[in-house]
């Protein structure tokens, strides 16, 4: 299929690449105390869940909207932009192409404003 789902790599990619950017984030002195209170194994499942489905994969979301989700944590555009650092970390050592992580991202540009609050 012709599909950034499929030029992600498919299922087992996503999963290894979100488990990655989880450990990148809580790594990440920047944004790591934003965790403190989450359910870490949920996070990353609905994360799955989402860059599947956003990417044209066979998954529905099965979380809660981004702007509940995020409005009570005060994040900044510092902390966006430290997230997407992460998040290019995580498809670097997954192999996945520069032209195919800037396709996921162009996905993820628009829930800024749903998460940023402040
Ligand atoms: C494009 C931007 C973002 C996307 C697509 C995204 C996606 C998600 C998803 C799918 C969840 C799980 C929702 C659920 O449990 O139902 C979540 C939760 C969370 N996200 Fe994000 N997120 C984004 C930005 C951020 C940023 C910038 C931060 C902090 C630096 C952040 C921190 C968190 C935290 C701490 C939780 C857990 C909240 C809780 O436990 O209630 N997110 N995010």
């Amino acid at each position: 299929a012709d599909t950034l789902f499929a030029d992600l790599g498919g299922l087992p990619v996503i999963r290894q690449t979100v488990h990655d950017f989880m450990a990148n984030m809580l790594a990440d002195a920047r944004i790591r105390h934003t965790f403190d209170h989450s359910n870490l194994k949920r996070v990353e499942d609905m994360l799955v869940e989402q860059f599947c489905m956003l990417s044209g994969g066979p998954c529905t979301y099965t979380g809660d909207p981004m702007k509940e989700v995020h409005q009570g944590l005060k994040l900044t555009n510092a902390d966006f932009n430290a997230l997407v650092e992460d998040l290019q970390q995580a498809m670097d050592k997954n192999g996945i192409p520069f032209r195919t992580q800037n396709r996921l991202l162009a996905l993820l540009a628009p829930m800024q404003r749903d998460t940023v609050t402040r």
